[in-house]
């Protein structure tokens, strides 16, 4: 029986190996981690991570042939394939701070690797790593190799949070990058194998190991380049009466353009937009090309912009000051349909907003208080270590309150601000939620989900992301 090991039980390890697990019955699957209490939770009912389908899918292999284990010595010495999926944070100080990826979890995981093996072994990059990662990988494994062959490959991850089952199940591409010798090849047959168990052999896609690891900086850097393009024309479509939801569509209708990744929001979060930018921000750097560099930086700077814009046009409606004025704030995740809030847009609205002395409360469907106050107070880039690493919060922000319900979140406040796209903020009563406000009421829709028309019909003054303005939000204008 094949045995495959994976490094690192977070949002990636956890799910991609449950679906290995599934779909190759004959494979074992061990998950470990260095995080005794995300092991834990994998092994119990309450899984550590929130992602629709996960649940069945670890029901049906756990105890089969899919396990969790913090020994994480013993199992990577017993596996034919580790795949490495560990954190790789922006790193916070030193060369390249701000910019660089952080190989420490890593390199300390191939230290480890080279450690323990007392059998040949194919070592997979499922983190996303700078282009040449697996050449250093590879010179620490081969320069304590004690006779063992190790063949390094990239198999970078393409799953979104909140679809990852069925992104798993149906993706567009499995990507595998490999030395192209006879070993490398065979290797990268090895774990087309695994794949070939579910995904059609079209859309397995061979490479060079620099392609593969590329592929990965340039997708993020694509897709999150469309949002921000798409922000950018929502602050034209404000200021000239255009509706961005109407442009988008026309543009999107060229099949060479196409429909998605075109909704315009408040920015972009999540774990990998930004980090991955500014890596591939830092390798142009580093090699030279300081115009490409900054060309993928604007794409951060526009997310950043568009943050900011939305925190002045809240401020600038509401007579140029919150302070002291309830705010609810619904939706903290970074999207739907997930409880992760990493690099949310909601920390720095929230940020913005608290600057302004705003009294805010919060309600997320699937976020908690302690999650929220630790994002509020954690420096950036903290929340991508491994979590026993993190700082504690012992600080809470007091003009924050964390409510389990939207209708307790806005009774009483000045403003609604709508931060993400959660199905259940579309049906809300809003007549009810109106009645029990401030007046004049306000609704800022950061992810275009309200009617407007039917809130303005109720009295609220509606700000919508990239859409004609109100004659009230016209007549007190925002500093971009
Ligand atoms: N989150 C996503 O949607 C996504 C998608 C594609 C790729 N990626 C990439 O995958 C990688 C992992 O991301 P994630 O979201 O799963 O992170 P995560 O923080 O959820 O999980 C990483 C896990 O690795 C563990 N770990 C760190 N060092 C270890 C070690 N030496 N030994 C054992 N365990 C160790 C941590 O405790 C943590 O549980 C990152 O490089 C990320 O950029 C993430
Ligand atoms: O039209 C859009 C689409 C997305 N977003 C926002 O963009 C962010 C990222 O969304 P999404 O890409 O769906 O989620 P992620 O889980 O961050 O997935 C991205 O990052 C992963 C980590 O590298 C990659 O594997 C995925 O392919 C890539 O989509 C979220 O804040 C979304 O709300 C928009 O504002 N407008």
């Amino acid at each position: 029986m094949v045995k495959i090991c994976c490094i690192g039980a977070g949002y990636v390890g956890g799910p991609t190996m449950a679906v290995i697990a599934l779909k190759c019955p004959k494979i074992e699957v061990v998950v470990v981690d260095i995080s005794v209490s995300r092991i834990t939770a994998w092994n119990s009912e309450q899984l550590p991570i929130y992602e629709p389908g996960l649940d069945d899918v670890v029901k049906e292999c756990r105890g089969r042939n899919l396990f969790f284990s913090t020994d994480v010595e013993k199992h990577v010495a017993e596996a034919d394939i580790v795949f490495v999926s560990v954190n790789t944070p922006t790193k916070t100080t030193g060369l390249g701070a701000g910019k660089a990826a952080d190989l420490t979890y890593w390199e300390s995981a191939a230290r480890m690797i080279a450690d323990v093996s007392k059998s040949d072994k194919i070592v997979v990059e499922k983190s996303t790593v700078p282009v040449k990662t697996a050449e250093a990988i590879e010179k620490i494994l081969t320069h304590n190799s004690k006779g063992i062959n190790y063949q390094i490959l990239s198999n970078p991850e393409f799953l979104a949070e909140g679809t990852a089952i069925q992104d798993l199940f149906h993706p567009d591409r499995v990507l595998i990058g490999g030395r192209e010798t006879p070993a490398g090849l065979k290797a990268v047959q090895a774990l087309k194998d695994v794949y070939a168990q579910w995904v059609p052999d079209e859309r397995i896609l061979t490479t060079n190991l620099w392609s593969a690891e590329l592929s990965k900086l340039a997708a993020n850097a694509f897709l999150a380049q469309r949002i921000s393009s798409v922000n950018a024309m929502s602050a034209l479509c404000e200021a000239t009466g255009a509706d961005v939801t109407q442009v988008a569509y026309a543009v999107g209708k060229d099949s060479r353009i196409g429909q998605k990744f075109l909704n315009a929001s408040v920015g972009f979060g999540g774990s990998c937009f930004q980090k991955d930018i500014l890596n591939l921000v830092y390798i142009c750097e580093c090699n030279g090309l300081p115009e490409v560099a900054e060309y993928w930086k604007q794409v951060i700077k526009v997310n950043d912009y568009q943050k900011n814009r939305f925190v002045n046009r809240v401020v600038a409606s509401m007579f140029n000051t919150v302070s002291n004025k309830k705010i609810a704030v619904l939706g903290f995740a970074f999207k739907k349909d997930t409880g992760d809030t990493r690099e949310t847009p909601a920390i720095d609205v929230c940020k913005g907003l608290l600057g302004d002395k705003a009294r805010l409360s919060i309600y997320d469907p699937q976020v908690t208080e302690d999650q929220i106050q630790r994002d509020l107070t954690m420096n950036k880039f903290d929340w991508d270590h491994p979590i026993h690493l993190q700082p504690t919060s012992p600080t809470t922000v007091k003009q924050v309150s964390v409510v389990w319900d939207a209708y307790e979140a806005t009774k009483d406040a000045h403003a609604v601000c709508i931060l993400t796209e959660w199905d259940e903020f579309k049906k809300l009563d809003y007549k009810r939620i109106f009645d029990n406000m401030q007046k004049p009421a306000f609704v800022f829709d950061g992810r275009n989900i309200v009617n407007a028309d039917e809130l303005r019909q109720i009295g609220f003054i509606v700000y919508s992301i990239g859409k004609p303005l109100d004659s009230w939000l016209k007549d007190m204008p925002a500093v971009a």
